[in-house]
């Protein structure tokens, strides 16, 4: 039997739930959220539906989930310009629920921002394996990067989007077959770093994209599917030369979390701006 928590249900954490339910990701979902008419009401809401699979909300069955997706805690607002604003606010939720989590050890896969500062905690209070946290991000914002090549007329591919998830993004240019000068590279950076703002504005939050590829992420892991190499945020321990942080890097994922960081040949621009995020990670975590 196979089971899923999914701690903060609100706008991604509700969306995941449910499309966990309806791929029929695992055959148990575990829903916790603090306010309690709204955690019941997405436990009435996905059993409406009808799937296949149980629901249950009691925090004691948290540790023995095989995969955790963390979605509480506070999401920006237009007034709030950069996700690494949210760290004040949201260290006291990655505070409480260390305590419902405590004795976990399944994977961990942290979506609440600042995400890479938050994965790293969270390895760190709960003393979990590094391996075991993976944190979520990097899918979306590449996917966020096929889609403005596709608009620049930038043929190529595989896109890819390592380091922060945040305004310390790193597109992986020299990948795609094809070279980019660096004011076109600069010219895209400026504008994924705007992309999900837009969609704050317009309807109050990102949603779909993220709990698709969150979904996505969490079927890798359940599957134990290590074929395919993700972008994904992971305690490094010497690749990249980087140590002591969480950051978006490619990697093999599967049934015990990170398997595998995959080292690349980055490219001057690319192995510089790997270093300015890890830089700024850094120091988001010493402020923590
Ligand atoms: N890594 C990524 O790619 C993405 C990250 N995010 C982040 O995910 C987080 C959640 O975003 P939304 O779902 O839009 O926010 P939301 O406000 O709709 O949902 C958050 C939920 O967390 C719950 N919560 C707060 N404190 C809690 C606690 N101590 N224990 C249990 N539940 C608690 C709230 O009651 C609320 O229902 C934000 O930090 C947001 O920035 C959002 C989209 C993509
Ligand atoms: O931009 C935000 O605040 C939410 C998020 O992380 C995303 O959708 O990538």
């Amino acid at each position: 039997m196979s089971s899923l928590a999914v701690i903060g249900t609100g706008r991604v954490g509700g969306e995941v739930a449910f499309l966990a339910a309806a791929l029929g990701l695992a055959d148990e979902l575990i829903l916790c959220d603090a306010v309690k008419p709204l955690e019941r009401a997405q436990v009435l809401d996905i059993s409406h539906a009808a799937y296949d699979v149980t629901i249950e909300t009691d925090p004691a069955l948290l540790r023995d989930a095989d995969v955790c997706i963390f979605t509480a805690g506070r999401p920006r607002t237009p007034d709030v310009k950069t996700r690494a604003d949210l760290l004040t606010v949201n260290l006291p939720v990655i505070d409480d629920c260390c305590r419902a989590l405590r004795g976990f050890g399944g994977v961990l896969i942290t979506v609440t921002n600042p995400m890479d500062v938050n994965n790293f905690l969270f390895s760190r209070c709960l003393d979990l394996e590094p391996s075991r946290c993976v944190g979520f991000g990097g899918q979306l914002d590449s996917a966020r990067f096929a889609l403005r090549l596709a608009k620049e007329g930038i043929a190529g591919g595989p896109a890819f989007i390592l380091g922060e998830h945040g305004e310390h993004q790193v597109p992986v240019f020299s990948r795609l077959g094809t070279g980019v000068p660096v004011e076109k590279r600069e010219a895209v950076l400026t504008a994924l770093r705007g992309a999900s703002m837009e969609v704050i504005k317009g309807k109050g939050g990102t949603a779909f994209g993220p709990a698709a590829h969150i979904t996505r992420l969490a079927e890798t892991v359940l599957s134990d599917r290590r074929d395919e190499v993700v972008p994904c945020s992971c305690i490094v321990d010497g690749e990249y030369g980087l140590s002591g942080l969480s950051i978006g890097l490619p990697a093999r994922v599967g049934r015990d979390g990170v398997e595998e960081i995959v080292e690349w040949d980055l490219d001057e621009w690319e192995t510089a701006k790997l270093n300015e995020a890890a830089g700024f990670i850094k120091k988001l975590c010493r402020d923590a």
